[in-house]
């Protein structure tokens, strides 16, 4: 919350802190601080009020925001040279980053907080299905040329939360023989799904 209000602060021009501009912005305009970096921390902040360390969606949505999104930015403006044939602005590596970052992220932070006991485990592997998929349907989301109407610290995680909250069985109804065929029908679509896009990439890489 602080961080949101030292954002909207400084963004809005009612406290001068060019260090922060500098640090956070892209551009050098303070204006900048009211899109991506607020959307980011409005994301946090809400995975935590209302997820918590209770429901995976937020650890998910979190995830595919920082490992994915923000792993795409790095590996795309590095090695971003082959195109999206629908969106100029963004690469093969990119996406193929977003959905191996997000994917890895969101599978070690559930991981972890289920040997925390913070919430009932999952079979493994049909977890990583559904998190595969998940991974996905954020990767083809934040590939799309849509910033302009939903900046996609919003987009990515917001379908990230709501497809993990119809994909993984939640803790609180969580019935071990319902949730295991559920999720294992789900992981092995996901693994299915989600192998088949990185065949795409990876083609599409070949090809530039
Ligand atoms: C620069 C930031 C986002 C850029 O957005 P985009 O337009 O490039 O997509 C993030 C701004 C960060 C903020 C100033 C401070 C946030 C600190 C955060 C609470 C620390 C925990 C983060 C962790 C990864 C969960
Ligand atoms: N799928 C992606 C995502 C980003 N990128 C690269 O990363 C840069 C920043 O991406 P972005 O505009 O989505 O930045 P964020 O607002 O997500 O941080 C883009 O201009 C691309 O150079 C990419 O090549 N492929």
């Amino acid at each position: 919350m602080l961080n949101f209000a030292r954002l909207f602060a400084v963004g809005t021009g009612l406290v001068s802190d060019p260090g922060l501009v500098q640090s956070v912005s892209r551009s050098g305009d303070r204006t900048e601080l009211l899109k991506g970096p607020l959307f980011y921390v409005v994301t946090l902040v809400a995975a935590t009020v209302l997820c918590w360390r209770d429901n995976p969606a937020g650890l998910i949505a979190v995830a595919m925001m920082c490992g994915g999104d923000g792993l795409a930015d790095i590996v795309g403006r590095r090695w971003g040279g082959a195109k999206l044939p629908y969106n100029s602005s963004k690469s093969w590596a990119g996406s193929v980053a977003m959905l191996l970052g997000g994917w890895g992220m969101s599978y070690g932070l559930i991981t972890l907080f289920c040997s925390l006991g913070f919430f009932a485990c999952y079979p493994p592997s049909a977890m990583l299905g559904c998190l595969g998929a998940v991974a996905l349907a954020a990767t083809l989301v934040e590939s799309l040329p849509i910033n302009q109407y939903v900046d996609d610290n919003v987009s990515v995680p917001g379908v990230a939360a709501l497809l993990s909250l119809l994909l993984l069985p939640q803790p609180a109804d969580m019935v071990a023989t319902a949730a295991a065929a559920a999720a294992s029908s789900a992981g092995a679509a996901g693994l299915a799904v989600a192998a088949a896009a990185a065949t795409g990439a990876a083609v599409g890489l070949a090809g530039a």
